[in-house]
This record gives C-alpha cells, structure tokens and sequence, in this order.
C-alpha cells in the first residue's frame, strides 16, 4: 500500500509563528499545508483570510489545500487562488450551486474539492464526480480542531472510494478530524489515499515534526 500524503491542519499551529511553522512542516516531510478557512457563520469560529494565506505562501514550496468553511463561499474563491491556493475545497451546503462552484474553481486554475461533513450524504458526490479533483470526507463536525475522529467515517471512505472508482475518477480522497497514528491506517485501507491532522502533527513542538509525520505515513 502507498503512504498517504499527509496534510498538517496549521490550525493546531502557533498562530504567533505561522510563517515558521509552515516552513517547519515542509521540512519534516509534509505533503501540502492544510488551511482551514472559517468565518464564524458557517462554522462555530473564526480563522484565516486571505490577506494571512498570502502572507504565508513565500514561506513553503508544498501545495496549499485550502479548506473553505465560508457561506456564501463564491465571492471567496478567487481571493483564495490568487493568494496562492493551489486546492480549493467547498462544502455543497455554503453555495447554491455546487457544480457551477467547482466549474469557477477549474477556471481558476485551482484543483476543486468538495467535502462532505459526517452528516452530508454521500450522493452529492454522484453528480459532479467529473468536476472533482479531491473529495474530502469530514470524520469530525467541522470547526474547530482536536476533536474524536467519528468511527462511522470509516465506512463513508469506502463508499466514497467505490463511488469514485467505479466513475473511473482519479480524485484524490482525503480525510479530515481527529486522524491519528491510531486510525490513520484503517482510514488508508479503507480507501483514503491524503490525511489531514493537526493535533497529530504539531504535538511536541517543531522537534517532534518529522517523527509525527513518519507515524502517520507509517501507520
Ligand atoms: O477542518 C477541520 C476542522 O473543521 C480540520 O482540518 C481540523 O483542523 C483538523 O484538526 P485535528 O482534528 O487533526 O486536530
Ligand atoms: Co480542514
């Protein structure tokens, strides 16, 4: 079985040092930096505007995959590319048209996610699949990090994984909430090929990177 690609969640960063901690992940073998993007309406707190995503980019070389937890998302999404997303990935429920979303996202030049949270069904997927390059499914309710990764997920991935293979897409399919060494396994057999973690990562401290990310891959 191939590593999965590990996305470390900045949020479980030191927002005090931001610019470092990027850089810091780069180094200890990260894949693409995961930002989570929340505007304190669609989701139950307040992060990272596009000025921040900007003001970070020069600090890595590695993808940055940004997770928009932002209703109404569609104003939002050029901001985002043009401050240096290279994945851009939107919730069906923050727009009313989640095909012409991902559409704008491709025009853009981004690559175009869309995720799901544990209580959104699977079937949205089934008509834009082609649109797709990333399907992320939620194992956590969304907004805010360190919470317990929801067992059902594991379930969901499968079926997400089936979906995906059975309309011949190349999508990639991530995971997203309370991932650890301790499930990340079971996520990748059961189909996820990206992770994302924040607790997991930047517990211990910058030292602790490297060893952090190895587990998971590893797992
Ligand atoms: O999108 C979200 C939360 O809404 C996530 O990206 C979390 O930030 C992941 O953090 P951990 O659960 O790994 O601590
Ligand atoms: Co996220």
């Amino acid at each position: 079985m191939t590593a999965p690609l590990i996305c470390p969640s900045i949020l479980a960063s030191d927002f005090a040092k931001l610019g470092s901690e990027v850089a810091a992940i780069e180094a200890a073998g990260a894949d693409w930096v995961h930002v989570d993007v929340m505007d304190g309406h669609f989701v139950p707190n307040i992060t990272i505007g596009p000025d921040v995503v900007k003001a970070l980019r020069p600090h890595a070389k590695l993808p940055f995959d940004v997770h928009l937890m932002v209703a109404p998302v569609d104003p939002w999404l050029e901001a985002y590319r043009n401050a240096g997303a290279d994945i851009l990935t939107v919730h069906p429920e923050s727009g009313p048209h989640l095909h012409r979303t991902l559409g704008r996202i491709r025009q853009l030049g981004a690559r175009a996610g869309v995720v799901l949270n544990p209580g959104t069904s699977l079937s949205v997927l089934e008509d834009v699949v082609e649109l797709v390059d990333l399907v992320l499914i939620m194992s956590v309710n969304p907004g805010f990090g360190g919470q317990s990764f929801i067992d059902s997920s594991l379930r969901k991935i499968e079926r997400t994984r089936a979906l995906l293979d059975a309309a011949g897409s190349k999508a990639h399919l991530q995971v997203d909430g309370g991932v650890t060494a301790a499930n990340a396994g079971a996520c990748v057999s059961a189909g996820a090929d990206a992770l994302v973690a924040g607790t997991a990562v930047f517990k211990g401290g910058p030292e602790a990177y490297a060893a952090n990310i190895a587990a998971l891959k590893a797992a």
